[in-house]
């Protein structure tokens, strides 16, 4: 028997010990000013209970991990016809990284990496105003999670924007190869917001639940996406949700999982549970550096990684 409330609390523990936390980002100013020493982890497990430890109620920019929520609406309102826009492969290259866009034709590898989640906020606006979208966007995650308290960071929005240059670089370049339909601008602004979201490893491990559950909410008990989609998400995560670090994550922990810069991870144990780690040190991908640790002592811990043989 697994006993996850003592797993999360040694863990928390060893974490709060470890001698190299990483380096918090640099590049947007607020997140610069992180405390390192911050670290917390929630797990939602699929019989709906919560286990948590640290800093599992503070709430922290989740960044890239918006990519997965920004994919599961665009899916929803576009269906197949996205992935004629963007692939699904994994870059091998850093996450905000331009070179492929140029033998490729403007169409970013996969959803999860900058260029691609540019595009795929190009698909949420449609013909929409910015403000609308992240309303959408911001309605969507609060009902995902069940819980209406979660924000857009105004202050880290604002700093992407002022110094969000090489996203404004990947955009541009899509557009003149035609990927984008709407301006940079209008694009940007939604992007930028949604990486602002900041929520709780609490609200974010609640918010994956459906990807644990086949595509069912369990707050609302409605299906957000098909099973089928659901298992795709997860291999997308687990292929692509670390950027240049994904075989190195897939390595070490083996869940469908993204990151992002504010040090957050949400992984997923199909089946099994929803998990979020935060902790805002990174390693040399721009990954969390503890939480990745965290995540790796934990699937050791329950055999939980998707390549582990069923618990018997
Ligand atoms: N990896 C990340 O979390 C990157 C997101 C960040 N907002 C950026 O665009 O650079």
């Amino acid at each position: 028997m697994i006993d996850l409330s003592n797993i999360v609390a040694d863990i928390a523990a060893e974490m709060a010990a470890a001698p190299d936390r990483g380096e918090v980002a640099s590049y947007i100013p607020p997140l610069a000013a992180i405390d390192p020493a911050r670290f917390g982890m929630a797990i939602v497990t699929s019989d709906g209970e919560c286990y948590e430890a640290g800093d599992a109620g503070s709430p922290f920019s989740i960044q890239s991990v918006s990519k997965v929520f920004g994919l599961t609406m665009a899916l929803g309102q576009h269906g197949e016809a996205l992935w004629r826009r963007i692939g699904r492969e994994p870059s091998g290259s850093a996450f905000n990284s331009i070179v492929q866009l140029e033998s490729e034709h403007g169409i970013p590898r996969n959803p999860f990496i900058n260029a691609g989640a540019i595009v795929v906020a190009d698909l949420l606006l449609g013909r929409s105003e910015p403000g609308e979208v992240l309303g959408e966007v911001l309605r969507f995650v609060r009902t995902l999670a069940g819980d209406d308290a979660i924000f857009i960071d105004d202050t880290v929005a604002e700093a992407e924007r002022a110094t969000g240059f090489r996203n404004v670089a990947l955009a541009n370049y899509m557009k003149a190869f035609g990927n984008l339909n709407n301006s940079v601008d209008r694009v940007l602004g939604v992007y930028f917001n949604q990486c602002a979201i900041a929520m709780t490893c609490r609200q974010l491990a609640q918010a994956g639940a459906y990807l644990m559950l086949g595509g069912r909410n369990p707050e609302t008990d409605r299906n957000v996406v098909s099973v089928q989609r659901a298992r795709r998400i997860n291999a997308l995560m687990m292929t692509c949700g670390h950027y240049d670090g994904s075989g190195e994550f897939a390595f070490r922990v083996g869940l469908p999982a993204k990151s992002g810069v504010g040090g957050g991870i949400l992984a997923i144990v199909p089946g099994t549970a929803s998990i979020a780690v935060w902790s805002p040190g990174l390693n040399d991908r721009g990954n969390s550096q503890l939480g990745s640790l965290a995540l790796e002592r934990l699937v050791q811990r329950t055999g939980w990684s998707v390549f582990d043989p069923p618990a018997c």
